[in-house]
């Protein structure tokens, strides 16, 4: 196992949710095998993984819907099993068993959740207009959400979720199935919790490109473990490969280019080279003092940073990775 250790740099802060080896089996079929977790309030964390990794399981666990068989966890200070309903009063849960009436209008339903929240009529109806106007809402509010888009249904099943104004938030595949338009617009309401409320987001995906976007800390789920652990750029980090590529106006310039970068790479046709680089200033410089010394007009210069899916497969050897949603 690949586990990057991070440094926790809000010591004293207790984590919003952690967790020492969550263990679960459906029969003989086990889902989470050990899984850790420590996370600290105000970020965003996605657990990344691809179909049946166990990802909404961990959720639902986490949530305390469903006990798990080993380890323990905390949520908002709360131990899942003694202090249950500590943790239900701190957390909103958004995600595939989705809590929305069809039959019923936007408003209505939040109004319905107000009222389960046991929240006074007149700040109900308040908080209700006030995430209609967030969400973008408030001209379909009065219709039935079965003529509602799927990235409208996300948006109001999220503003369901915050009329209990939870300080955590679970997202189970927040835009699975989401054109890269409504997408977008999630991952914009999602930064705005974390950075006007303070909130803490924990994410599923199965979307490389959404949890490089959105969270801070990454672990990649695998086969009911947490085979790797950190930052999108610690992940990317581990994984060897990343290039900067020059292209040249004629072969001239390529051959003297190629002669000056020992071990690089090029292509005759495109009259590119290709210089190993870990991605770093210092290798960027050092290349464009070589350029400047030999007066190489260089056309483009391209860095490739190697992304999510080159850590996938090299930390799982295989080839049924998450998908990239820029796909
Ligand atoms: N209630 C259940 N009974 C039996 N098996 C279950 C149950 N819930 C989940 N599983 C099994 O556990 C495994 C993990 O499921 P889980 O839904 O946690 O994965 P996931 O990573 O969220 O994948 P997906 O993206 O498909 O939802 C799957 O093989 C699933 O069939």
């Amino acid at each position: 196992m690949t586990t990057i250790a991070l440094p926790d740099s809000r010591t004293g802060t207790p984590p919003a949710i952690s967790a020492v080896g969550l263990r679960k089996a459906y029969g003989d079929k086990v889902v989470l095998n050990g899984v850790d977790l420590h996370i600290p309030e105000g970020t965003v964390f996605a657990l990344l993984g691809p179909n049946g990794a166990g990802k909404t399981t961990t959720v639902e666990i986490l949530s305390t819907l469903v006990p798990a068989d080993g380890g323990q966890a905390r949520v908002a200070g709360c131990d899942l099993v003694r202090e249950a309903p500590g943790v239900r009063d701190a957390i909103g849960v958004t995600g595939q068993f989705a809590a929305v009436d069809q039959l019923l209008t936007a408003e209505e339903n939040l109004l319905l959740m107000a009222d389960l929240e046991h929240l006074p009529r007149a700040e109900g109806r308040r908080r209700a207009a006030a995430l209609l106007d967030r969400f973008e809402l408030t001209e379909a509010a009065r219709k039935p959400v079965s003529t509602f888009s799927g990235g409208m249904r996300r948006k109001l099943d999220l503003a369901m979720t915050l009329v209990g104004d939870p300080r955590i938030i679970f997202l189970d595949e927040p835009t699975t199935g989401l054109d890269p338009r409504s997408r977008r617009t999630m991952w914009e309401i999602i930064r705005g919790l974390v950075v006007e409320q303070g909130v803490t987001v924990f994410l599923t995906t199965q979307y490389l490109e959404e949890a490089d976007q959105l969270a801070d800390r990454i672990a990649v789920l695998d086969r009911g473990r947490i085979v790797a652990e950190g930052t999108a750029e610690e992940l990317k980090r581990l994984i060897p490969g990343g290039h900067i590529r020059l292209t040249f106006p004629d072969a001239a310039q390529l051959d003297t280019a190629a002669q000056r970068f020992a071990g690089s790479v090029r292509d005759d046709e495109e009259l590119s080279l290709r210089i190993a680089s870990d991605g770093g200033i210092a290798t960027l410089r050092a290349v464009l003092d070589v350029l400047d010394a030999e007066r190489l007009r260089a056309e483009s210069l391209t860095q490739h940073t190697p992304d999510l899916d080159d850590v996938f497969l090299t930390l799982t050897g295989r080839s049924d990775s998450p998908k990239d949603s820029s796909r």
